[in-house]
């Protein structure tokens, strides 16, 4: 954490205490120490053409040199593949698959390489990147391809299916822009012989290969499959559909399997691998364990360049800290500027990542700040150009139409020129790579320890800075029992939440008005409740009897709601929250009524009318699961 901020946070009589992670800072030393790039020439091309790299990431000289020690020993080995965040996964596991495909040609109009991505945010950058990566003769060295003419599809939820299955069927070839667009070339100029790669979310995947023959038919010469985000496709419960996939490509004998993770543990990932990664001996490769591992932590997801602070805070604190630790971050970051004897470099714009456990929080949060003065919503149709004297925020959340997610993303990445704020879910929590993200703050626990690596792994990528803030209410310190003790250190420093600074007085104030203008502007503000509930109950440590009188508190102190939201019996039996204190069944009880003892009402007209159905979903794993899927009924809906 900037020092300055470090020193703001100190005030002994506050109730918030921010407990440092107890993480020494190092420069990643082992960023770039591969000086030349073991790809084939013309790969090696567009890597210095195309993205200007000279040099390999630790992961990339590894998959590189365990390809070519298999291609030399002519022998089929399959990958494992763990790394930390931001380390250059994508185009490790690009360029060796493509050198895979470009020694070993079959048919050339069949897709040959498949990518399986957890997120739609995700399998678009993926493509984006092969895009890139392919736009290039790579044919010259190479007799069994004649011609260039390559293709990637992205196969995913929310979009038109028609349009994804023209570009599996028709390998029209998609010319990259650098000015970051990608345009079609007219059908005269496809021609075949090229590599064809589909980038997929598994849900739309499998419903096409169900439904549309010549998907299947494309591709059932498949020579490389790349799991990418392993761990998360497995968690989120896409087993089946991938199962189901699976039978309509080649055998695990017949094509090369990778699975690449920054995050590895799950149980899950052994039993696919098992399955999957049947041309031994496997590659195991694993980079995490390098000089910036932070020391004394148990995990080495890590990395120690980015310094990460938790802060416990009751609810009541949070929209006001939240503000405050924008405000401080945009204010403090620029005086970072390195001066030197011949020039000042450019500060860089303040780059901020909220993450919010459901989609209703983020969008709560996202109204809440955009109501401040100097803050501005940029994600608005129309809008989303950034305004340089404001703090622009943007919404992205699987509540948001698949276009509007595309726009806001692609706007939130582009801006460079102003402060921005993205107030997401964890639909951006995994390979998302937005540059220079200055500061990643997650609001309320996140899921497990692996998610938490990989929210805070949206900053100080490639060897950047940044840094991470976890803010926690005392209730949901529960949650945190599955997470490291070595990187939830002891070390406590005091907040400013008691600061008598007219000035933070004056945003204390603006920070509550925004909040109940909120509530009295926006319809369904009460569905964050519903939604928090949701994710609480969800967690693996939850406390059920503290459950219904923490939402009650988030309830009232947050979203300075009069009542509590009263949920439908059978709502209440989903989340088996009947008899819990503090949560009220087929009535509301206002606040007036005894935490202890809430009085049952009447059914009322307000809050919950009978069943999740989708509405009130608990977080963002809600999208993108098959009909087989074990999706619970608040999961169903929308899409990551
Ligand atoms: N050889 C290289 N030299 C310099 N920068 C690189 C190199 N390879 C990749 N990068 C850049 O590093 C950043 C992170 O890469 P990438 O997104 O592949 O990371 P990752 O390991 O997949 O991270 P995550 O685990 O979060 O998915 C990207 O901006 C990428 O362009």
């Amino acid at each position: 954490m900037h020092p300055q901020l470090v020193r703001s946070l100190t005030c002994r009589t506050s109730p918030l205490r921010l407990h440092r992670f107890s993480i020494q800072v190092r420069l990643d030393s082992t960023w770039s120490t591969h000086p030349s790039l073991a790809a084939t020439p013309s790969l090696k091309t567009s890597l210095q053409s195309n993205f200007g790299y000279d040099q390999m990431t630790p992961v990339q000289k590894q998959v590189l040199d365990a390809v070519h020690g298999s291609e030399a020993a002519g022998k089929r080995r399959d990958m494992l593949v763990r790394a930390k965040t931001g380390t250059g996964k994508t185009l490790a596991f690009l360029v060796a698959a493509i050198q895979l495909v470009l020694k070993n040609p079959v048919k050339p109009t069949g897709v040959s390489i498949l990518v399986f991505s957890p997120t739609r945010e995700l399998a678009v950058q993926t493509a984006n990147e092969a895009r890139r990566l392919l736009d290039i003769d790579l044919h010259r060295k190479h007799s069994h391809h004649p011609a260039h003419g390559h293709n990637v599809t992205v196969i995913v939820g929310g979009e038109s299916k028609g349009r994804q299955i023209d570009g599996i069927q028709n390998l029209k070839h998609v010319e990259y822009n650098p000015k970051n667009k990608f345009k079609r070339k007219s059908e005269a100029d496809s021609i075949t012989g090229g590599i064809e790669v589909v980038v997929a979310t598994p849900g739309r995947l499998e419903d096409l290969l169900n439904t549309v023959e010549p998907v299947r038919k494309r591709l059932q010469d498949v020579q490389v499959v790349i799991f990418d985000e392993a761990d998360q496709l497995l968690d989120m419960g896409f087993q089946s559909t991938i199962q189901s996939i699976l039978q309509h490509i080649p055998t695990p004998q017949n094509r090369h399997t990778f699975m690449f993770s920054a995050t590895l543990s799950s149980p899950s990932i052994r039993a696919l691998a098992s399955t999957q990664l049947v041309n031994k001996p496997v590659h195991e490769i694993d980079t995490t364990n390098d000089a910036t591992t932070p020391a004394g932590t148990q995990t080495t997801d890590l990395h120690a360049h980015i310094p990460q602070t938790y802060a416990l805070a009751e609810y009541k604190h949070w929209p006001y800290l939240l503000t405050k630790l924008i405000k401080t971050h945009v204010e403090t970051l620029p005086q970072k500027t390195t001066t030197t004897t011949t020039s000042t470099t450019t500060p860089p714009q303040p780059r901020i990542i909220l993450f919010c456990n459901t989609s209703k929080q983020a969008a709560y949060f996202s109204k809440l700040l955009t109501r401040l003065p100097s803050f501005r919503s940029a994600s608005e149709s129309g809008r989303l150009k950034p305004l340089p004297t404001h703090i622009n925020i943007y919404e992205l959340h699987a509540r948001l139409e698949q276009s509007r997610r595309a726009r806001v993303s692609d706007a939130f990445r582009a801006n460079t020129t102003s402060p921005s704020v993205l107030v997401t879910t964890d639909v951006s929590a995994r390979g998302v790579d937005y540059p220079d993200v200055s500061l990643v703050v997650q609001v309320g626990p996140p899921s497990s320890f692996e998610q938490y690596v990989h929210r805070v792994g949206r900053t100080g990528r490639a060897g950047k800075s940044g840094e991470g803030v976890l803010l926690v209410d005392p209730y949901e310190k529960g949650f945190m029992r599955g997470m490291d003790d070595g990187v939830v250190g002891s070390e406590v420093i005091d907040s400013w939440v008691e600061s008598e600074d007219p000035k933070d007085l004056a945003l204390r104030e603006s920070v509550e008005k925004a909040g109940r203008d909120v509530v009295a502007e926006v319809e369904g503000v009460e569905d964050s409740y519903f939604a928090l509930l949701g994710f609480y109950t969800q967690q693996k440590f939850v406390n059920k009897a503290g459950v219904g009188l923490a939402a009650q508190r988030y309830a009232r102190d947050l979203l300075l709601l009069n009542e509590t939201p009263s949920l439908s019996l059978r709502l209440a039996q989903q989340m088996g929250l009947t008899n819990v204190k503090g949560i009220h069944v087929r009535g509301g009880g206002s606040f007036s009524d005894s935490e202890d003892s809430p009085k049952p009402r009447k059914f009322s007209a307000r809050g919950d009318k009978g069943g999740f159905k989708g509405k009130y979903e608990s977080d963002d794993r809600a999208g993108n699961k098959s009909s087989k899927g074990n999706a619970r009924p608040w999961e169903k809906r929308g899409g990551r």
